[in-house]
């Protein structure tokens, strides 16, 4: 099926308000419906109770419609198969189809760094938060591309924290649906095409995706600093430009150094370190990492509870590894 632009925003609009399952509804047999706790532009997210020997246990069930959405969950479910174990990705439990819908049902996490960003004082997380959860989001991204392959979808609402008790410390990345495997069965990057199609959130993706280059892991990276950037500074200088190129040239020109009014000096070196890679190079997360290590402020560590958590969490709390 071929959607006009005009379809395609209409389909977006609907899939974002309305539930396409209602509440008790049994899903193969299994799952019984909660409520709706998230939607994006391919599918919507249910909070169900799963039904494992007799055991109730929530889950995060994914469906998007059956049609040209189809190869998008595909791939996630490969992805996340092949991530199974890693701890920083959701649990994938199962999946399949169920009426018109393909599902993916997922371990239950907590809310989205978007939401976590917009229900905070002034809009913006501390710089003690978005610099933890940078470190745990590098950590994150090395896993995925070690396992040969790219998010190319790095967003704040791509970031989830976990549900519950010291699983609201972690950070899990979700979304799958654009990655790409950029390494061949040897180990060695994937030919460059010499035309990248574009993929991912205009206002995340790197200044090489608006030039339509190979993506490789640096550009996930591109994206996680405009995602720290926004989550502790509020927004991103081009958060209201419409236009494709105008953003990629204000990318290109704009001085990160004048817009990070809370993030630390250091991150110009994060910046910098960013600006030497190309597609087939492998980044120094550990480099990185440092990077934002330093710029903690004094007293923050790896256990000082985040903004959303109880400022009562002991203060032994083993870190977060
Ligand atoms: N395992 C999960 N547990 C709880 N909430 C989740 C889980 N996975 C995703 N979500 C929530 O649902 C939202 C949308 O999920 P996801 O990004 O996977 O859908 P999408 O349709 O591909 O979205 P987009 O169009 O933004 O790429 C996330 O931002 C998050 O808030």
């Amino acid at each position: 099926m071929v959607r006009t632009e005009e379809d395609h925003h209409a389909y977006v609009v609907r899939l974002r308000e309305v539930p396409l399952l209602s509440k008790g509804q049994i899903v193969c047999d299994r799952f019984r419906i909660e409520e709706m706790i998230g939607s994006g532009g391919y599918g919507q997210i249910y909070l169900a109770d799963m039904v494992i020997d007799k055991q109730e246990l929530k889950v995060a069930l994914k469906i998007s419609p059956e049609d040209v959405e189809s190869p998008r969950m595909y791939l996630e479910a490969i992805v996340l198969t092949e991530l199974r174990g890693v701890q920083c990705v959701p649990h994938l439990i199962s999946c399949g189809d169920y009426d018109v819908f393909n599902y993916i049902a997922l371990e239950l996490l907590g809310e989205n760094l978007g939401q976590l960003r917009k229900r905070a004082p002034h809009g913006r997380l501390s710089v003690g938060t978005v610099l933890r959860i940078g470190i745990q989001a590098v950590n994150a991204l090395k896993v995925v591309h070690e396992k040969g392959w790219l998010h190319r979808d790095v967003k704040p609402s791509n970031f989830c924290i976990g549900h519950d008790g010291l699983e609201r410390h972690k950070i899990f990345i979700v979304d799958f649906g654009l990655a790409r495997r950029y390494k061949n069965p040897d180990g060695s990057p994937r030919k460059v095409r010499p035309h990248a199609p574009f993929r991912g959130t205009t206002r995340f993706m790197s200044p090489n995706m608006h030039q339509r280059k190979e993506h490789g892991p640096v550009d996930d990276l591109w994206s996680l600093m405009y995602t720290l950037t926004e989550l502790a500074e509020g927004g991103l200088p081009w958060r209201l430009l419409r236009d494709f190129e105008d953003i990629g040239n204000m990318k290109r020109t704009k001085r990160m150094e004048e817009v990070w009014r809370h993030l630390p000096p250091t991150m110009t070196s994060f910046k910098l370190h960013l600006t030497k890679l190309t597609y087939s190079d492998t980044p120094h997360y550990a480099h990185l990492n440092s990077v934002l290590q330093k710029g903690l402020p004094n007293g923050v560590h790896d256990w000082t509870p985040y903004d959303w958590e109880p400022k009562t969490v002991p203060q032994t709390a083993p870190p977060i590894k």
